[in-house]
């Protein structure tokens, strides 16, 4: 791969269910170390995207187009390789980390889990040297004691903390954060979106960070993509999209986020 090279690359990319479209050929790209903001209201094809990303869609689902991950031809892949790529090359975190946890495993077996599926033969005392490290990274505090604890000992900040820790073990080059702040308040969404730039500065992180809430998507995104019924009605540099917002809907969205800055004569402070 050349430095050039796009890390993802999304061309005319179109999902349906029982025959009916949901995504309509659509096309994206991201930079290494680029974080890419996916946006649009319920139900516009978000999460069918990024599933399709994972290649985790049900076989009920028709696909069409290519998506090339570090030159690699996703939708042809055979299984074997894709689920190598899935966590070593790509990783996703979700809205609710309670559902993606399980409540029953002490979460320090289920971050080194991660490891282990790539990395069956790691020692043991290496494993927890190791999901201590991502512990810490993440900032839960006390990791030596609190590895054995369940996930219900943990606040929602804390869980989703936990599950990009699982997410990034085997340091993947793409995170796919699938609406990662919605089910937390706005201090603890401010300290989530936080982590996600260290992170990304750290380890030339590429994100894919979907959610229907553009004030947020604002302080993340180098990128932005705007999505409505199944299409991408508009991709722009997160500056110029509020500055000068071409489409409809993407005017239609920035006046729908009243908390947001939309004087267009001055640059917007959390885009710094
Ligand atoms: N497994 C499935 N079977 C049938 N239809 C599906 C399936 N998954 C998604 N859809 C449909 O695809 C469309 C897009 O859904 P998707 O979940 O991708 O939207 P979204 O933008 O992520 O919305 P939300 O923010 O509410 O998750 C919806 O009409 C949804 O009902």
């Amino acid at each position: 791969m050349t430095v050039t090279e796009p890390l993802l690359d999304v061309r005319d990319l179109t999902i349906a269910f029982g025959g009916k479209p949901v995504v309509h050929s659509i096309s994206l790209s991201i930079a290494p170390g680029e974080t890419l903001g996916l946006v649009g209201e319920s139900g516009s094809g978000k999460s069918a995207t990024s599933f399709a990303l994972m290649r985790l869609l049900p076989p009920s689902a028709t696909i069409t187009g290519s998506i090339r991950l570090e030159g690699h031809p996703i939708l042809t892949l055979p299984e074997p390789q894709m689920r190598t790529l899935r966590g070593s090359a790509v990783s996703m975190i979700f809205q609710e980390p309670m559902t993606a946890l399980n409540p029953v495993m002490r979460i320090g077996d289920q971050i080194g889990e991660s490891l282990l599926a790539h990395h069956p033969r790691t020692p043991r005392a290496e494993l927890r040297a190791r999901v201590i490290a991502a512990m810490q990274e993440v900032g839960l505090p006390n990791p030596e004691q609190r590895l054995r604890d369940y996930p219900y000992q943990f606040s929602g900040g804390q869980r989703q903390r936990i599950l990009i820790a699982s997410a990034l073990i085997n340091r993947p080059r793409l995170l796919i954060a699938d609406e990662p702040t919605t089910a937390l308040d706005v201090t603890v969404q401010a300290q989530i979106l936080d982590l996600l730039r260290k992170l990304r500065r750290t380890h030339n992180l590429s994100i894919l960070f979907i959610s229907h809430d553009l004030a947020v998507i604002s302080q993340i995104a180098d990128r932005v993509a705007v999505m409505q019924h199944g299409r991408i009605v508009e991709t722009a540099a997160t500056a110029d999209l509020f500055r000068d917002p071409q489409h409809p809907y993407t005017r239609k969205l920035l006046a729908s986020a009243p908390t947001m800055q939309t004087d267009r004569s001055k640059p917007l402070a959390t885009l710094a």
